[in-house]
């Protein structure tokens, strides 16, 4: 597999949370491919969001590497690695993170505030155009206008991968966002999210304790089998 290939890679990663005596990881090998739809899991409290939260920046490795697109995070400062987040991930969490009081396309806008990069990589072509567009292909095009305090969970999620996916990010990160929806729904967004991060060439990093849905991903993985702490 050549190098250009690979979007994360991890080698002798240990990660230990202040006023912790051991690690929560301790990963020697591990990489994401790059257009891969990766299903993470393990039992709760293992270090799936810990994981996540190294590979977004929001966490910084105790020791090794993470390299993601090339670029060391470690060797990053946090306003670096501030920037490069914005710029190339989309993430969804469990309670999606929306704020409540803005409108639909206020909050698929945020991302493209908090990073002209991202802005950047819409090219010339209206934001207001895409965001119509992005959402049309999530069935939530006629609620634009609306506050997101008053949608459906269902309709929120789909509003937290519009924002993810907008300026369409080398990374998505999603952290159990299906978890409050039933078996069939599950399925029906997970293949929308995955038409449009195969449309846009975006790698999915997903994390769950569910394995019902894993059939769904491209590779799946237990955190067990790379995180050698005992
Ligand atoms: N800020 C923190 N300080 C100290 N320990 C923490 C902190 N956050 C998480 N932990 C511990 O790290 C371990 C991994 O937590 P993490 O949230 O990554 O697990 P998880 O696999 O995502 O769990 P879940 O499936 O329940 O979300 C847990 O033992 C947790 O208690």
């Amino acid at each position: 597999m050549s190098s250009s290939n690979i979007l994360v890679e991890i080698r002798d990663l240990q990660f230990t949370y202040p006023g912790q005596e051991n690690p929560t990881l301790r990963i020697p090998e591990f990489s994401v491919v790059r257009g891969e739809e990766l299903f993470l899991y393990g039992p709760s409290g293992t270090g799936k969001t810990t994981l996540l939260e190294l590979f977004s920046g929001v966490l910084k490795p105790t020791s090794g590497s993470l390299k993601i697109l090339g670029c060391d995070f470690v060797k990053m400062n946090d306003a670096e690695r501030d920037a490069f987040r914005a710029e190339h991930m989309g993430y969804v969490f469990q309670n999606f993170n929306l704020i409540n009081y803005l409108t639909v396309q206020e909050n698929i806008e945020l991302p493209i505030h908090l990073s002209p990069a991202r802005r950047a990589r819409l090219g010339s072509v209206d934001t207001a155009l895409v965001i119509r567009a992005l959402c049309g292909n999530l069935g939530i095009g006629d609620l634009l206008g609306k506050k997101v305090g008053e949608l459906s969970v269902g309709q929120q999620q789909r509003v937290a991968v519009a924002r993810a996916l907008l300026g369409k990010p080398d990374l998505l990160l999603a952290d159990e966002p299906t978890s409050a929806l039933d078996t069939d729904h599950r399925e029906k967004f997970l293949k929308l999210m995955f038409e449009l991060s195969d449309l846009y060439g975006t790698t999915v990093v997903f994390v769950s304790h569910d394995r019902n849905i894993e059939k769904l991903f491209s590779r799946s993985i237990s955190l067990d089998s790379i995180n050698k702490v005992v």
